[in-house]
């Protein structure tokens, strides 16, 4: 299930530096934490400014109590006041220059630390140590400088080249190649790197191109042995292969690129009676339909995923990651990444090579391939300084948002306005905490892009646009979601999915949607495009709703009025919280005391919610309540009231107090599930559960999921199936057959089914099919390429 952003941790925390510093720390000593790269940081000496709370507290109770009674049209005057108090504290000053100066940054870049590292990478690679060889120099590109020689050539493009060797060795020959291009986009007259290159391209069957790379290392080598080398290699394939010395065929090695454009469907913003703003469509949207895909306004990785995932795509980092050139922090999974996250072109030349026109016209084509021209500077202001590290993610794209508006709008040193998006906030309901903290951060941060560009407005007036955007940014911003797969039982027999957030980002069309418990749009991400498909039928100006993470069937209507409050400050009208539903009165409900009844019956705090949604303001009979209940009945009319306790179709009652207790019981005997009986505890509980839950209680679906997974760990796989069968059809009921989550369960079954050889395999890959493509459409194989087992064949 896509959850959109949740802000469970809205306190500003100073987070410590993540581990990718360099070896030793500003004050010289070795740093005791290793990351995945081997980078490690040193918290004790390299300790981040004054905290925050430091701050806080020096601040006067009426300057405290103003910002807590702010609004919109006041925070020019609090932002000013606070600001003022701030510049005449000489730890405020001494925290920004921490913060903001190149000077005090643990993420420069240093050529010593790098050709220490390139020793120790020489070394493995000489010794056949090739996984520490590739750490050494990825170590060592991370830090070193960009326009520094070692030994008369530039250290980047040797380090990539080194890397590159090692690469092949691993088998890695597409990682290869993809490094010796950015070895050659540095330094284009590099004979190694084009000497590399053609190797690469040899191992991959490409031929025609080996031979092009070995004949530009060829004219750029001055040495005789070198020379004769790389004549005997070109002469090798020639002779061995039938070349055709040109055209060579560049493009082969492209990514493909899915075709699931979105179709012309015409979106429109309305006003709406009760959620302000929101998207409808003006023409009939089939289910599946991809109707809209978007670039984000401006992105930021997660901070839990900066050692491990690309910080432009969000992708997982490969073993050839691509430091930005600039400061160590930054790493991409590609060249591409790099230089659109990037500002710097990668000038390169060939002076003084005559190595012929058809030559030159494939190099040119190397580089274009390699360097994209498309940059959009995200990272510029943050390059090599410690604030993007040390401040909470929101703030820091913030940044970005006010970079980006005030670049396109060519405002700098002339506009007083720094933002100003047009989307909604919820300021005014923040309590006092939220909004100091709001204070505060956008001064550290505005402070700190002051330093990047000394023009930058700093005053009232700009710190409240920061203020009103950190809030904007609370509402609209949206988690970008990673599906990750493990197994999750020890014979491999099923597999769980979890989805991580990756990253955050502010879509601008994207924010305009509103949010429905049951939604009839659905988003998810590749790479930072957010990308939104229909997955029911729409009509024309029906509004179009996605998630924002509660949902009918996950949680009861009071659990997700108060999350939706608490996260984003709004009392959700969907007609889900606003109308009864079968979902909303199954999810907690208990069984009738006669065994033969089918009926619902609701505790006391059930029935008053379900009574406030149907009718807010009397005590008439909750004829809606009844209607919706009387689907599990045969009787038409119904006579008796809605009241705890009584069953809503034959009027029978329940004594709910020793139920509760039954169901305590119950739960007892499921904390036992990871004891030695945990067969026979896991089905004890489910015994007790089921004397009083409804049938349909989401805490057996629980339960009866919990006791496959045993049983499939213990290798009973036929009971395992008939206890996930039995989880699906009541999931099925809570959140409707084609309901995404249906789709996961679908696949745990599906695969014990597959492996006890059932016939009822089909049907449950069939249907697998059906809600995977609705959600995901084309793009399911991409996003979740684990479900592979369960195509068809061809
Ligand atoms: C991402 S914005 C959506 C666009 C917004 N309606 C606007 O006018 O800009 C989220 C805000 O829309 C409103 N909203 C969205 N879904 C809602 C719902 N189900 N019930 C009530 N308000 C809702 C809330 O004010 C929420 O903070």
């Amino acid at each position: 299930m896509l959850q959109p952003l949740t802000f469970h941790n809205s306190r500003l925390q100073w987070s410590s530096f993540l581990d990718n510093s360099e070896e030793r720390c500003k004050m010289g000593k070795k740093k005791p934490r290793q990351s995945p790269w081997g980078f490690v940081s040193c918290p004790s000496c390299c300790s981040l400014p004054p905290p925050m709370e430091k701050l806080k507290s020096a601040i006067p109770q009426t300057l405290i109590l103003s910002i807590s009674q702010s609004n919109p049209h006041t925070l020019p005057n609090t932002c000013s006041s606070l600001h003022d108090f701030l510049n005449h504290l000489p730890q405020f000053h001494q925290m920004v220059e921490d913060l903001a100066h190149k000077e005090t940054s643990l993420f420069l870049k240093n050529k010593e630390s790098a050709l220490k590292f390139k020793l120790k990478g020489n070394k493995c690679l000489s010794n056949g140590d090739n996984s520490n060889a590739l750490r050494f120099y990825t170590q060592a590109l991370r830090i070193a400088p960009r326009d520094v020689n070692d030994m008369g050539k530039n250290l980047v493009a040797t380090l990539y080249v080194n890397r590159a060797a090692v690469l092949q060795k691993m088998g890695l020959v597409v990682e290869s190649l993809h490094d010796c291009n950015m070895a050659v986009a540095i330094c284009r007259s590099y004979s190694k790197a084009w000497y590399r290159r053609g190797k690469a391209n040899t191992l991959m069957g490409n031929y025609e191109n080996a031979v092009c790379d070995l004949k530009v290392s060829l004219h750029m080598e001055h040495s005789i042995s070198g020379k004769k080398q790389i004549e005997g290699e070109i002469n090798l394939i020639l002779g061995q292969h039938k070349v055709k010395d040109f055209p060579p065929n560049v493009d082969k090695y492209n990514d493909s690129n899915i075709n699931d454009q979105p179709q012309q469907i015409q979106l429109q913003c309305v006003t709406t009676e009760t959620k302000g703003r929101g998207m409808v469509c003006l023409t009939e949207i089939p289910p599946a339909t991809l109707l809209h895909t978007e670039e984000p306004y401006a992105a930021i990785i997660s901070k839990q995923f900066r050692e491990t995932h690309c910080h432009f795509c969000f992708n997982e980092l490969p073993k050839n990651i691509v430091p930005c050139l600039s400061c160590s922090m930054a790493l991409y999974c590609s060249q591409i990444c790099q230089a659109n996250a990037s500002w710097q072109d990668l000038e390169s030349d060939m002076k003084g090579y005559d190595i012929g026109i058809d030559l030159e016209k494939y190099v040119e084509n190397v580089i274009k391939e390699s360097v994209i021209i498309k940059q959009n500077g995200e990272h510029k202001h943050e390059c090599g300084v410690n604030w993007p590290a040390a401040l909470p993610s929101e703030t820091v794209l913030a940044g970005r948002v006010i970079l980006k508006y005030m670049t396109h709008q060519g405002h700098f040193g002339k506009s007083s306005t720094i933002v100003n998006l047009d989307l909604c906030h919820n300021y005014v309901q923040l309590d006092p905490e939220a909004k100091l903290e709001l204070h505060i951060s956008s001064i550290i941060l505005l402070k700190c892009l002051q330093f990047y560009t000394s023009d930058f407005p700093l005053n009232g007036e700009t710190i409240s646009q920061c203020v009103l955007l950190l809030a904007q940014i609370k509402v609209n911003s949206m988690a970008i979601i990673r599906v990750k797969s493990s197994d999750s039982s020890a014979n491999h027999t099923t597999s769980t999915t979890e989805q991580v957030r990756v990253g955050q980002a502010i879509y601008l069309t994207g924010s305009m949607f509103n949010h429905s418990c049951k939604p009839n749009i659905h988003t998810y991400f590749q790479s930072r495009t957010l990308n939104i498909r229909a997955i029911d039928f729409v009509r024309v100006g029906q509004p179009l709703e996605l998630s924002y993470g509660p949902q009918v069937g996950r949680w009861s209507c009071n659990e997700r009025q108060i999350s939706l409050k608490n996260q984003y400050a709004f009392i959700c009208s969907c007609a889900s919280c606003t109308k009864s539903n079968l979902s909303d009165l199954f999810i907690n409900s208990y069984r009738c005391s006669n065994p033969t009844c089918f009926g619902v019956v609701l505790d006391r705090d059930l029935v008053n919610y379900e009574k406030r949604k149907v009718n807010p303001c009397d005590g008439v009979e909750y004829n809606e309540i009844k209607k919706v209940a009387s689907v599990l009945c045969e009787e038409t009319e119904l006579t008796h009231r809605v009241e705890p306790g009584v069953c809503l179709n034959c009027g029978g009652y329940r004594d709910m107090y020793g139920s509760k207790e039954t169901v305590k019981k119950g739960e007892i005997c499921k904390g036992l599930l990871d004891s030695s009986e945990v067969v026979s505890s896991g089905l004890r509980c489910l015994d007790v559960l089921k004397s009083v839950l409804h049938p349909y209680n989401k805490r057996v679906a629980e339960v009866e999921d919990y006791v496959a997974q045993v049983f499939c760990s213990i290798g009973e796989l036929q009971r395992a199936r008939d206890h996930c069968k039995a989880s699906i059809k009541i999931l099925e009921k809570l959140y409707g057959e084609e309901h995404i989550v249906i789709g996961n369960e679908l696949v745990k079954l599906a695969s014990i089914q597959l492996s006890l050889g059932d016939g009822d395999f089909e049907e449950s890959r069939n249907r697998i099919e059906l809600v995977f493509s609705r959600h995901y459409g084309s793009h399911v194989d991409v996003i979740f390429p684990h479900l592979k087992f369960l195509k068809k064949g061809p």
